[in-house]
């Protein structure tokens, strides 16, 4: 199984042309790689998409090691001709026909790596991989490298001498050790799904099955679990439950979403029922935008919320995707998790345009969601369609820089390159301007009340500047920042006021999570209050009600107090006007007519 390998090597040799994330450059690479062995593929096994990108993540954080051990040794110079690798045969090679270039015989050339980049995969599995490769010993790359293993390994010795490293892990790149102890103290988070199960119900289930709730902060191995306080339907586990988590029905059933708690901010975010203005309010109906879906995590949490709540029945998420690969996954993703609309159901199966779904799935599905494989910058914010939108998530490509554990090449290859600094800084101008063209977009749903915005990122250039820049756009009059007490005001991480012009209640209003977060715990544990980097605001229209909005933080706590009071007193208010409804229920009708529904802003 060699295609794992060279896979694995053409990926490094596209992140070593352009800086982008493993991931999407291993996804790129698979693409590729299917469709130009696609007449082939009956006889070749599929590579395993976790696999090579944990291979390609792993090579690279051991390049340098690995590039020494070859050079020393010599290897590539002597075996040249064993890694000349030929493009793979395929079905129409193989009778004989002459390949076109690239698309014009509707497949796709296949591409060949670099012996260099070949070498590294490889060594990397046959020194430094507690698994044996799992290329057959007789394909030429491999033999070659076996041919010369006695010498490749007095080398790797060397070289651990040399650096006084104790074990292979010390030899491998500083920042990936950092990001890999980072992501080693973030709990196994998940959310439970509301569609599937209510969370009470699921933690009675787990405490039958010997898991015990606990309330300490940090979890050791062991069956115990943490309700957070942060957000009820989310649990954290310890990260050695993982493999049990993974086989459990709860799990298998799509109860258990497997979901970083930071990621569940904007879905409470933008449906939280003590805000001044909720957007769940006497079972009015409900239409919501996820505006960048997929995998659709956040749109998945948007319908666990609705399905609890008073706007279950007449509730609508539309949730668009742009790219058709992610669209898919989004697709899949959702009918696990009961969220798809029975209007969506010609997208199941295999995706959009794709096999007949079976007769009876219609029926099964209860969800809200209708994905959309669809630009939302194309969208016409005046068409009839969106008059009812009053609420939207937009959680647009950023460069994920606060995902713990997951290294991204840009900033691994930030020593190396001197001009490395203005490339990131390039980069992040170019993905604001993105972002902030997005949140343009939205504030022209005219009916909209309530945006969340949110990044996987820790630099201020995507957050806060974006979210400050975002109140000064021409169509931002009458939209304001949501105070702390409706963003999550029990979560400690909030905005840099710095980045704000030093305005304290705008950073308040804001969450911050930082990588890992900042607990430091023994090998082993981990933290409740560790998560990937993430950033949430969220904009409001409408009037301030509430002096926490523009208070200093002392005042804004104290505001905090009186809303809760208030909105405890609007509930009350809200339960006896019920209670006299009901009671009313025998009367004659009222003469007069309904009022009609508040004019949009
Ligand atoms: C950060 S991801 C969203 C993650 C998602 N919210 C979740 O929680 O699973 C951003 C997504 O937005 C999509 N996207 C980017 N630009 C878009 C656009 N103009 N319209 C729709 N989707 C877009 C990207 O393809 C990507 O899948």
């Amino acid at each position: 199984m060699s295609d794992i390998y060279l896979c694995a090597a053409l990926a490094l040799d596209a992140l070593a042309q352009r800086s982008t994330s493993i991931h999407a450059v291993c996804a790129a690479v698979l693409a590729a790689h299917s469709k130009a062995t696609a007449d082939a593929a009956s006889t070749r096994r599929p590579v395993d998409a976790r696999r090579l990108t944990a291979l390609v993540a792993n090579t690279l954080s051991f390049r340098k090691p690995l590039t020494a051990i070859l050079a020393s040794a010599k290897t590539l110079q002597l075996e040249a001709a064993a890694f000349r690798i030929a493009p793979p045969r395929t079905h129409a090679s193989a009778k004989g026909k002459e390949r076109q270039p690239d698309g014009e015989d509707g497949a796709a050339t296949p591409a060949v790596p670099t012996p260099h980049s070949l070498a590294l995969v490889l060594l990397h599995d046959i020194l430094l991989s507690s698994t044996r490769p799992s290329a057959s010993v007789n394909w030429p790359p491999r033999a070659a490298l076996e041919r010369h293993l006695t010498r490749l390994k007095s080398e790797l010795a060397r070289l651990r001498a040399k650096a006084g490293a104790a074990s292979l892990e010390e030899l491998r790149d500083p920042e990936e050790r950092r990001q890999r102890t980072l992501a080693a103290r973030c709990p196994r988070w998940v959310r439970v799904n509301g569609r599937r199960m209510a969370r009470a119900q699921a933690v009675e289930l787990l405490a039958q099955q010997g898991w015990s709730e606990t309330h300490d902060e940090v979890l050791r191995k062991g069956k115990h679990f943490l309700v957070t306080p942060h957000l009820p339907d989310v649990l954290a586990f310890a990260g050695s439950s993982t493999s049990q988590l993974l086989a459990h029905p709860l799990y298998q059933d799509g109860t258990f979403i497997l979901q970083d708690l930071a990621s569940c901010f904007p879905a409470s975010v933008l449906l939280d029922q003590d805000a001044a203005a909720p957007l769940i309010c006497d079972g009015e109906p409900l239409h919501v935008i996820d505006a960048t879906a997929a995998p659709g995590n956040k749109t998945g949490h948007l319908s666990a919320l609705l399905a609890s709540s008073a706007a279950h029945a007449s509730s609508k998420v539309s949730a668009f995707e742009l790219a058709p690969n992610r669209f898919r996954t989004l697709v899949s993703q959702l009918s696990r998790a009961g969220a798809l609309a029975p209007t969506s159901v010609h997208l199941l199966k295999s995706g959009p345009g794709r096999g007949k779904p079976k007769p009876d799935a219609a029926a099964k599905l209860a969800g809200a969601v209708s994905p959309r494989l669809a630009d939302f910058l194309a969208t016409d914010p005046l068409d009839d369609e969106w008059q009812d939108v009053r609420g939207m998530l937009l959680d647009p490509s950023c460069s994920g820089s606060g995902i713990v554990g997951r290294m991204e090449v840009a900033d691994a290859e930030q020593e190396e390159e001197t001009s490395s600094e203005e490339t990131q800084a390039t980069r992040l101008a170019s993905l604001a301007a993105f972002q902030l063209s997005m949140i343009d977009h939205a504030l022209q749903f005219p009916n909209l009340r309530r945006l969340v915005y949110s990044t996987c990122s820790i630099h201020a250039e995507e957050n806060e500047r974006v979210a400050i820049a975002a109140l000064a756009l021409p169509r931002a009059g009458g939209w304001r920042l949501a105070p702390r007490s409706e963003v999550v005001p029990t979560w400690p991480g909030r905005g840099r006021p710095e980045e704000c012009g030093g305005n304290t209640a705008y950073a308040e209003g804001m969450i911050r999570c930082d990588p890992g977060g900042s607990v430091d715990v023994a090998p082993g544990e981990v933290h409740v209050g560790a998560t990937n980097g993430f950033f949430v605001a969220c904009f409001v229209r409408g009037e301030a009600d509430d002096a926490a909005s523009d208070a200093e933080p002392a005042v804004a706590e104290a505001a905090l107090t009186g809303k809760r009071k208030r909105n405890k007193e609007k509930k009350l208010k809200q339960k006896k006007r019920k209670r006299e409804a009901e009671a009313a229920k025998d009367e004659p009708p009222p003469t007069e007519a309904k009022p009609k529904r508040r004019a949009p802003a």
